[in-house]
């Protein structure tokens, strides 16, 4: 196969950026006051950032109490706060067109971007909301963005219910709106099918960890 072929077979020689938003996101009413809303293949040339990203962040391995024991944190992180510079400018870009979107709903911009990196089918991240900060008490939204190999996001509602799952990488955006983060739940499931790696950016508000 020649060169060319192959890196438009990969997508890696497409422009990259982010495409519109407006009425090309699809919101879906969950109950107790959340929402999802969905935007597949929002950023062109999303394996390239993926690549870019895998190289230059600087990422970090964590480990975490859990009981008694000490623990790797099952996949990699790297967290910038609002005063930070992103790691690569397509970010901007993206949060730009996230405010422009849902700033005047949300009430207050997008400010960090948290970043995630599951390696393969063992990195996950178990149920959780993210009720750290603000957003255990408060309606707000988390908005992410996926690029490399599509993992399935779950959400299930807090105490237990039926779980629905949105299948998530090169490009796609997921804001997580409402009460989202206080009434259900999120997962990255670990699988034991072949998966390749897969990176996470999370936006969110001041305060909402
Ligand atoms: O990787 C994802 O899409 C989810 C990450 C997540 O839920 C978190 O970091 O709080
Ligand atoms: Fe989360």
């Amino acid at each position: 196969m020649n060169a060319p072929f192959q890196a438009s077979l990969l997508g890696l020689d497409e422009e990259l950026g982010v495409g519109p938003l407006g009425d090309t996101v699809r919101r879906t009413h969950l109950d107790r006051g959340a929402w999802i809303d969905l935007r597949l293949g929002w950023l062109s040339g999303a394996d390239t950032l993926f690549e870019r990203l895998a190289e230059t962040v600087p990422w970090r391995a964590e480990r975490r109490h859990m009981y008694d024991r000490v623990v790797d944190v099952p996949r990699l992180l790297k967290f910038y706060d609002e005063d930070e510079t992103l790691p690569d400018p397509v970010l901007d870009d993206c949060r730009r067109a996230l405010n422009e979107h849902y700033e005047e709903e949300l009430g207050e911009p997008f400010r960090t971007a948290g970043l995630c990196f599951y390696r393969d089918g063992r990195d996950s991240v178990a149920w959780h909301g993210d009720t750290i900060g603000r957003g255990g008490t408060e309606d707000t939204m988390v908005a992410i963005v996926s690029v490399g190999d599509p993992r399935p996001l779950l959400l299930r509602p807090r105490g237990g219910g039926p779980s629905i799952r949105r299948d998530l990488g090169h490009g796609d955006l997921i804001v997580m709106g409402g009460s989202c983060q206080r009434t259900w739940e999120h997962a990255i499931p670990k699988t034991a099918r072949p998966t390749g790696p897969r990176i996470s950016i999370q936006f969110r508000p001041r305060g909402v960890r």
